[in-house]
């Protein structure tokens, strides 16, 4: 069975056949990456354009000779942005969210966004603002007066290439994330631009939504099957998010039984829960065995009041994905196949951030080649790329894709 038809989002698993994904091709906003902000910008090293780009490339050219539909997020935005009251709308929001709110500041950012087509006002908006692109401001307010060193008037969102995490299709429809970190917010603004104005995708309902208070992001969020959708509570996604979200799609008639909380280390190299845990077929996944002993897993599920109902786990996980996912044996493919240097290294540079496009075939970064060759071991085909820089911001394939429609 194959459900697509008048919906513009499906995903009821993790695996199914790919037939439309969204991607952000990385742009200047690589090149405003700085050494003292770093950490705020969440990368750990200066990348080089030019050579992320040559990857990102390859990484869509993969997808699209598997005969996946690839879509950008700037076309898709360059679409909502052409007319007039929406772009106004717009830039009223990406100012204010981008904390350029003095009034002589806000004043010359808007003439200063005038100039551009709504191809390249998206570009720059990504791409964030230089103090030394705005000239004349005509100082309005107390902050528009005190000097501020500080490079940027409008940031960069050189995060914006790992399109898993703003939000996340589940079902026929989506979490519009609320991100745990100030540098990623506006990333949601595109979204919500998106899902309430762009013709093919303004109809989609929406299972949480970005006005929310706690966190919650993309990359730990895994739909196993059209009945488990499995969530990290992780250093990017709070429990209280979780329970806002698992209470409006258990009773949202998509069909969803379970939701499993898996409880992962609050690190910043696993993030997400897909930096450790991603499914490549119907009964294998990869896992980084760091975490596994222990890992509490709580499932919820929908009393007869419709309250939820959560249940600390007792079983080791293999016996819980069997049991959910209704599987006799379940394969857990090691990071690092095993060896302890191999899966840090490895787990570092997103070895278990696979991405399915369909039942045991998945694309992965060519620099893990210790979990590859375990993947190719146990038959699944590895399809691979360059990463040479892409892999610098801390995300592989799973994280640098939203799927949009999977095969049922
Ligand atoms: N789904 C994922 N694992 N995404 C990885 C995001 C990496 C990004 N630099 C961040 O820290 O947010």
């Amino acid at each position: 069975m194959f459900m697509v038809l008048n919906h513009s989002i499906s995903v009821f698993n993790e695996i199914g056949k790919l037939k439309s994904v969204l991607l952000h091709r990385p742009g200047e906003e690589i090149e405003n990456i700085v050494p003292d902000y770093l950490g705020r910008l969440l990368f750990d090293e200066i990348a080089y354009l030019e050579q992320a780009r040559r990857e990102h490339d390859q990484f869509a050219d993969i997808l699209k000779k598997e005969g996946v539909e690839v879509l950008y997020l700037t076309d898709l935005m360059v679409e909502v942005l052409k007319d007039q009251k929406i772009r106004d709308e717009f830039l009223k929001d990406f100012i204010r969210e981008g904390k350029a709110g003095t009034e002589g500041l806000k004043e010359a950012l808007l003439e200063f966004f005038d100039q551009y087509s709504p191809e390249d006002l998206i570009i720059k908006c990504i791409a964030g603002v230089r103090k030394e692109e705005l000239k004349d401001i005509r100082p309005k307010s107390l902050g528009d007066m005190v000097k501020n060193p500080y490079p940027f008037y409008l940031d960069p969102i050189p995060n914006l290439y790992f399109q898993r995490d703003p939000f996340a299709s589940i079902g026929h429809g989506i979490s519009l994330n609320v991100m745990a970190n100030e540098t990623r917010n506006r990333e949601t603004l595109f979204a919500k631009y998106i899902f309430k104005y762009h013709p093919r995708f303004k109809d989609v309902p929406k299972w949480y939504d970005r006005d929310n208070t706690y966190s919650i992001e993309g990359g730990d969020i895994l739909v196993l099957s059209k009945d488990v959708v499995a969530i990290g509570i992780s250093d990017r996604t709070s429990p209280m998010a979780i329970e806002t979200l698992s209470s409006n799609i258990l009773n949202s008639e998509q069909g969803f039984k379970t939701v499993l909380a898996f409880d992962i280390p609050k690190a910043r190299a696993f993030m997400h829960l897909d930096t450790v845990f991603t499914m490549v077929d119907y009964d294998q996944f990869t896992i980084y065995p760091g975490i596994e002993n222990p890992l509490d897993v709580y499932s919820i599920t929908l009393g007869k009041n419709k309250e939820l109902n959560i249940k600390h786990e007792q079983e080791r996980l293999s016996a819980i994905l069997k049991k959910y996912l209704k599987l006799s044996a379940v394969n857990l493919i090691r990071c690092g196949d095993g060896d302890a240097i191999a899966a840090g290294r490895e787990q570092w540079n997103d070895g278990s951030n696979t991405l399915a496009i369909s039942p045991g075939k998945v694309v992965c970064y060519n620099r893990n080649h210790v979990t590859n060759k375990a993947l190719a071991r146990n038959n699944v085909e590895v399809l691979e790329f360059e990463s040479y820089e892409l892999s610098r911001g801390r995300g592989g394939p799973r994280c640098m894709s939203m799927p949009l429609i999977r095969e049922f």
